[in-house]
Parts: C-alpha cells; sequence; structure tokens
C-alpha cells in the first residue's frame, strides 16, 4: 500500500478548506466551535485518528461528533483512546497543531507528525466513528470518515450513538469482544441483561416506587432510552420528555447542564406526584442528575456528588459483606459540594482524593484504586474495577450473595466513560435494593449552598492554579485576597481557574447560608475582575435589584 500525501491534500484543500484561521485548541472534550467552520476540523481529526490508530499497532480509535451539552448550533469532536479513555495528553498537541496549520502546509506537516511518531504508513489502521443528533453531524461525519479512507484507513460507522455508547464499542472491539459486542445491539444486551438481572422480579421495595421520568434534553440520549423501553421487559417504568422529535432544541431549557447549573426543572415537565424522580441527561448522554419536587413545590437536586455517594456507601456495604479485602477509593473535583466530602471523610470513611476538573484526570487517579468511584458535581462519572478486583469478586462469588451481586453490577457499570443511562440504571438498582426514595437519599447530607459565576477577563491564561485547582497562584496576590474574603464567612470555600472550554474564568463559592454564598462568590468575582484583567461589565452586588 502507498499512499500518495500530494493527492490526499489537494483533495483536502478541494473538499474541505479550512474557513477560519482563528486558532482552536484540544481542550478538556476536544475541539469545540461553530458547526459552519468545522468541516476542516473533522477531516483532518480523521487523518489523526488514522496516525494513532497505526501508532497503537492498529486497535480502533474512536471519533465521536458531539458538542455534549453546548447549544445547537455548535458541534466538536473529540477521539477515544483503545482503551476507552479520552485520546493521551502528549497527542493533544499534536491534534492543536494538526487542524491549525495552512492548508498549504498541511501535506508536509502530516508527513512530520509520521516521521517524529515512526509510523509504519503500511499497517492497518481502524476507527469507529459516532456522531449525535445535531443537524450538522452527518456532514461532519462524512468529513471524518473521508479523512480515514485518504489515508486508506478503515473506518466503520456507528450513525447516531451517544458519546458512551461509542466508547463501549471502542473497548468492545479492542478487548475481542470480552467486555461486549461492538454493536448498539450488544450494548443494549450487556446492560439490560444485568439490570433485569440484579432486579430479579422486584421492582418495587419499601419507599422505592417503580417510575421514573427522563428527560433526553432533545439529544440522541432520549432515542437511546425509547429504544432501551423496547427492549426492556417493563423492568422499569420511564416517561421520556424531550425526545427531539418536536420543535424543541438540543439542550435547549432541558437537560442535565441545564438543571444543575440554573437548579430547576427542565421545560415540558409533566404534573407529576411530589417526590417523583426525574433524570436528565445532556445532549450527548453521558452526564446525569436527578431531581423532584417536595411537598411544597420546591426543586431538589440530586447531583454528581450525590449519585457519588450513593454509590460509594453500597459498594462499600457489598465489599464488607463479600469478606474481600479490595481499596475502594472516591475522586471528586474541587467542585465537589463540601458536604459530600464531609459526607464521605466522615461517615462513609472512605479514601478521597480531589483532582483537575476534566474527566481523563479523575478516570486516570479513580485507576489507582481496586474499585475506583469518580463523579464530576455535573454528573459525569463512572466506576472502574481493577483486574484484580474483578477477579477477586468472581471467586468470592461462588459462595457469597453479596459477590454475585457486585459481579452482576460490574456488567451494568460502563467502566470506559461516565455514562448516563447506565448511571441511572445503577441508581435505580441501588435505591431499589435499599428500598429508598428519593426523600431517604436526600437526607444522607445537607448541600451547602453554591454558587458559579463566569467572569470574563482579557487573557484567562494570566490565572494558573495549583493544588487540584483550589489555590491559584497567578496573578500574584489574588490568592491572599481571596483567602482574606472567605475568612470572613462560616463554612466559606472559593476557588478561581480558568474554564478549558469557554473563554471565561470561573468562580466557584459555597458557604453555610444561600446570602452569605451569593455575597462570597460576588466579592471574589471582583477580586478576579480587578486582579486578573477583567473586561466584562461591572458584576451585580447581590441583593441590590430589591433596594
Ligand atoms: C465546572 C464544570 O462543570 N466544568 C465542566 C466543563 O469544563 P470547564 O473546564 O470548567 O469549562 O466542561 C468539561 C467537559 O464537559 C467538564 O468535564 C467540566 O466538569
Ligand atoms: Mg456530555
Amino acid at each position: 500500500m502507498s499512499i500518495n500525501l500530494r493527492t490526499v491534500y489537494a483533495f483536502a484543500r478541494e473538499m474541505y478548506p479550512k474557513l477560519s484561521t482563528e486558532y482552536i485548541q484540544y481542550g478538556t472534550a476536544g475541539f469545540r466551535g461553530k458547526a459552519e467552520f468545522l468541516d476542516s476540523v473533522m477531516f483532518r481529526m480523521g487523518v489523526l485518528a488514522t496516525l494513532r490508530s497505526r501508532f497503537r499497532g492498529g486497535a480502533v480509535i474512536g471519533v465521536m461528533i458531539t458538542a455534549s451539552h453546548n447549544p445547537e448550533p455548535d458541534n466538536g469532536v473529540k477521539l477515544v483512546d483503545p482503551k476507552g479513555e479520552m485520546l493521551d495528553a502528549s497527542w493533544e498537541s499534536i491534534a492543536t497543531d494538526l487542524v491549525n496549520v495552512s492548508d498549504q502546509d498541511l501535506e508536509q506537516h502530516v508527513a512530520k507528525i509520521i516521521k517524529d511518531n515512526s509510523i509504519d504508513i503500511t499497517s492497518s489502521s481502524h476507527v469507529f466513528v459516532g456522531m449525535d443528533n445535531r443537524y450538522h453531524s452527518p456532514r461532519l461525519l462524512k468529513a471524518v470518515a473521508d479523512g480515514v479512507i485518504a489515508l486508506k484507513g478503515n473506518v466503520r460507522e456507528f450513525g447516531i450513538v451517544t458519546t458512551p455508547m461509542l466508547h463501549f464499542f471502542v473497548v468492545a472491539a479492542n478487548t475481542k469482544e470480552t467486555y461486549g459486542k461492538p454493536t448498539e445491539e450488544g450494548y443494549y444486551e450487556k446492560l439490560i441483561k444485568a439490570f433485569e438481572l440484579l432486579r430479579n422480579g422486584q421492582l418495587e421495595n419499601g419507599n422505592y416506587k417503580n417510575n421514573v421520568v427522563f428527560d433526553g434534553a432533545n439529544g440522541v440520549g432520549a432515542r437511546k432510552m425509547l429504544q432501551f423501553i423496547k427492549r426492556m421487559n417493563k423492568s422499569l417504568n420511564i416517561s421520556v420528555i424531550n425526545q427531539g422529535i418536536g420543535p424543541g432544541k438540543i439542550n435547549d431549557e432541558c437537560g442535565a447542564d441545564y438543571v444543575k447549573v440554573l437548579q430547576r426543572p427542565p421545560i415540558s415537565m409533566p404534573v407529576v406526584e411530589p417526590f417523583t424522580r426525574c433524570v436528565s441527561v445532556d445532549g450527548d448522554a453521558d452526564r446525569v442528575v436527578y431531581f423532584f419536587t417536595n411537598e411544597k413545590g420546591e426543586f431538589q437536586l440530586l447531583d454528581g456528588d450525590r449519585i457519588a455517594t450513593l454509590v460509594a456507601g453500597y459498594l462499600m456495604d457489598l465489599v464488607t459483606r463479600s469478606e474481600i479485602d479490595l481499596r475502594l477509593g472516591l475522586v471528586q473535583t474541587a467542585y465537589a459540594n463540601g458536604a459530600s466530602t464531609d459526607y464521605i471523610v466522615n461517615e462513609l470513611k472512605f479514601p478521597v482524593s480531589c483532582v483537575p476538573t476534566g474527566v481523563k484526570h479523575l478516570h486516570h487517579k479513580a485507576l489507582e484504586y481496586d474499585i475506583g468511584v469518580y463523579f464530576e458535581a455535573n454528573g459525569h462519572g463512572t466506576i472502574v474495577f481493577s483486574d484484580h478486583a474483578k477477579a477477586t469478586i468472581a471467586t468470592a462469588s461462588e459462595t457469597k450473595a453479596s459477590a454475585k451481586t457486585l459481579l452482576l453490577l460490574i456488567d451494568l457499570i460502563n467502566e470506559t466513560v461516565g455514562d448516563a443511562i447506565s448511571d441511572m440504571l445503577l441508581v435505580e438498582t441501588i435505591l431499589n435494593h435499599k428500598g429508598w426514595d428519593v426523600k431517604d437519599w436526600i437526607s444522607t447530607y445537607n448541600d451547602l449552598p453554591n454558587r458559579q459565576l463566569k467572569i470574563k477577563v482579557q487573557d484567562r491564561n494570566v490565572i494558573e492554579t495549583t493544588n487540584a485547582e483550589r489555590v491559584c497562584v497567578k496573578p500574584e496576590g489574588l490568592q491572599t485576597e481571596i483567602e482574606n474574603v472567605v475568612s470572613n464567612y462560616k463554612r466559606g470555600r472559593a476557588f478561581v481557574r480558568p474554564s478549558g472550554t469557554e473563554d471565561i474564568v470561573r468562580v466557584y463559592a459555597e458557604a453555610a447560608t444561600k446570602e452569605d454564598t451569593e455575597n462570597l462568590a460576588y466579592e471574589v468575582g471582583v477580586l478576579v475582575q480587578r486582579l486578573a484583567g477583567g473586561v466584562g461589565p461591572e458584576l451585580t452586588k447581590p441583593g441590590s435589584a430589591h433596594l
């Protein structure tokens, strides 16, 4: 096989010319931007995925086309490595350089990547591609596929799938189907089988009722949930809202991000009994949060921290009852509610670590444990089991019922990445086994009020942080000022960091009361504006609207 790079890039220039010279970066979740500027990015990511597959000895590499929780005009692309992880950090800069190079320099640049990484261009290469249900995704998928074909790689298109489904397919193929069958049916089959065995015919238990409202964010999660329902043997009554078949747009006034950040129910909520479990997923269904309204009609949120603590407590209990010795750990970020961390440390007595924002950091840390539970507060997370843990549990399952349950849970969990639907089925399983409703669940601890602000600055990279982003080291003096302010608030905690997905600085604040939290966030926001080159309008002082 020989590849004439010159012909390939003449073709690229004709079909996928670079329309924007604006510099873009492979960030926390790959490339994101307005869909009309992404064709050349997609073609080049098809090229890169082909090279990455060859670099990894012909293992399958995944390419997912999605802008997750972003609005409808946006799209994006992220690469999935052979074990289902996000693209290795060392290749993120290769990706960034590749998409920013001009059309004229493309050929030479690709030749350099091949040479620098000693890639055998004649070896075989396999790329799996999936997309969310944005109207521009099919066009962008074709660009990725053309990029793969241009370098004579093999491409397999999965059409519209959730991000976690694509991760599942990649791992299933690379493990020679030990993990599951790399097909849509294989995915449904594995999860539904485990879920229904764990239910074992017991559909209700104590306070647990068998009904859930599912907000699909008008995204791919809604479509796939409808497929789940068709294949499930009525083991859970799920009513799907924001299905994406009406005029509603993806993530618009619905979905996990909307519900979590604005702390309110999504649009199109039917009238339901108080305490009915409701679930929101995001546009590509890798995040999930729960919510309900209480008897006073007040909105109550059960976010990623709640899921993490529920799961951790349950797994710990099963491990203890199985009389096996495994190292369990929970991984959070600085955004985790302080009350959840206190509960984990003091009540669950579970080792907990804090890492920088972004799933790749959480995932890597979780791999250090036999059973690693990781969740971002926004609902993105999963559980990973080491080979040692799997073997120990399998042996114990011959004699212990609790270990048998653990074994089934491993099949229910999509270990490759956070998976909204798999996580939801896991939560449903645990609540059912415990006989809990949302009232029982939320009473485990009281969340501290918290507030996030987005501050516009001239250059967000003037902010540098350390200690898992909890301490700001640059610009000089900012951290001391933050600490001074925080010390005036009971249970106060605040930190600032540059966002990896938006051109802003994020401020996080929590304190004992809602009013204090608002004031603390405001004060820290003003400090960022003053010391880090704020460019936005002046922040509104909390409560000033009522003066
Ligand atoms: C506070 C917050 O929710 N940040 C999100 C957001 O990252 P930022 O770097 O904060 O923009 O998007 C990431 C990708 O989806 C997600 O991993 C992360 O948790
Ligand atoms: Mg997402």
